[in-house]
């Protein structure tokens, strides 16, 4: 069984607003994209295809080799969006598995990638994730609520999201033939277009993705007690 992973690093991260892109800032004296990647290079999964910017290709090189991830097997140019730099690194593997994870997601752990990894092998398509804590309202253009679904029913959805391989090229392929708007994670390529139902595995509070700059303070918090 072969069991290979994406990891994203080609947003422009404008949510940040900083000047280095946030995949690259540092946290504990390593770029924040070591953390997933070297997450991987110690779990089961065999080969890693980095997806990154043109301008960053050679970056990404020397942070590979500076730190000896000899697990990424290739690094290759992200699309606009971000289901467009999946699909670029879906063209790049062959395997039985296939972990699509958010470089911005440094807090990935060995037992999110293990429940990501048997989700896969049981359901054929599953996404880590935690349900939500706080009361959920859906509200209108003007901020008037409309409803408050039931609790219970809501999770918060991180990645690795994780498939068979065939199951999510194909979900990824009917997506180019399709109106693709407002696609922001694998698993809704899958409900809109694959053939499986999508389990949630279990993920972690912590598994946070870094998209403002509150982010950083919480992450470099929540690595304290951590070894890393
Ligand atoms: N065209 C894109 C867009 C996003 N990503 C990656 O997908 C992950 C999650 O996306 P997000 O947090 O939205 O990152 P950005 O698009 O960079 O941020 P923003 O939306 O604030 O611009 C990140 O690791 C990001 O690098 C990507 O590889 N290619
Ligand atoms: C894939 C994802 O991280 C799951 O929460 C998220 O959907 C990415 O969305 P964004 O709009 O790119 O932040």
């Amino acid at each position: 069984m072969k069991v290979n992973a994406i990891v994203l690093a080609a947003g422009s991260g404008s949510r940040m607003k900083s000047k280095t892109k946030k995949q690259f800032m540092t946290i504990k004296g390593k770029p924040v994209i070591w953390f997933a990647l070297n997450a991987f290079q110690k779990s089961m999964v065999d080969e890693i295809i980095l997806v990154t910017s043109k301008e960053d290709v050679d970056y990404c090189k020397n942070i590979i080799k500076k730190y000896n991830l000899t697990k990424v097997s290739s690094i290759i140019e992200g699309g606009k969006e971000r289901y467009n730099s999946v699909y670029n690194g879906l063209k790049e593997t062959k395997c039985d598995y296939v972990l699509i994870h958010d470089g911005a997601r440094p807090l990935i752990n060995q037992q999110i990638i293990d429940n990501c990894i048997n989700g896969a092998i049981k359901y054929k398509a599953c996404v880590a994730g935690v349900p939500v804590k706080d009361t959920i309202k859906i509200v209108d253009e003007k901020g008037i609520v409309i409803d408050t679904p039931p609790r219970n029913q809501i999770w918060i959805t991180q990645t690795p999201q994780a498939f068979e391989d065939k199951l999510i090229r194909e979900a990824y392929e009917n997506i180019e033939r399709s109106d693709n708007a407002l696609i922001t994670d694998d698993a809704m390529v899958v409900e809109k277009y694959g053939n499986a139902k999508v389990h949630f595995v279990e993920g972690a509070y912590d598994n946070i993705k870094i998209t403002t700059p509150e982010d950083i303070i919480l992450c470099e918090c929540l690595m304290q007690n951590k070894h890393v």
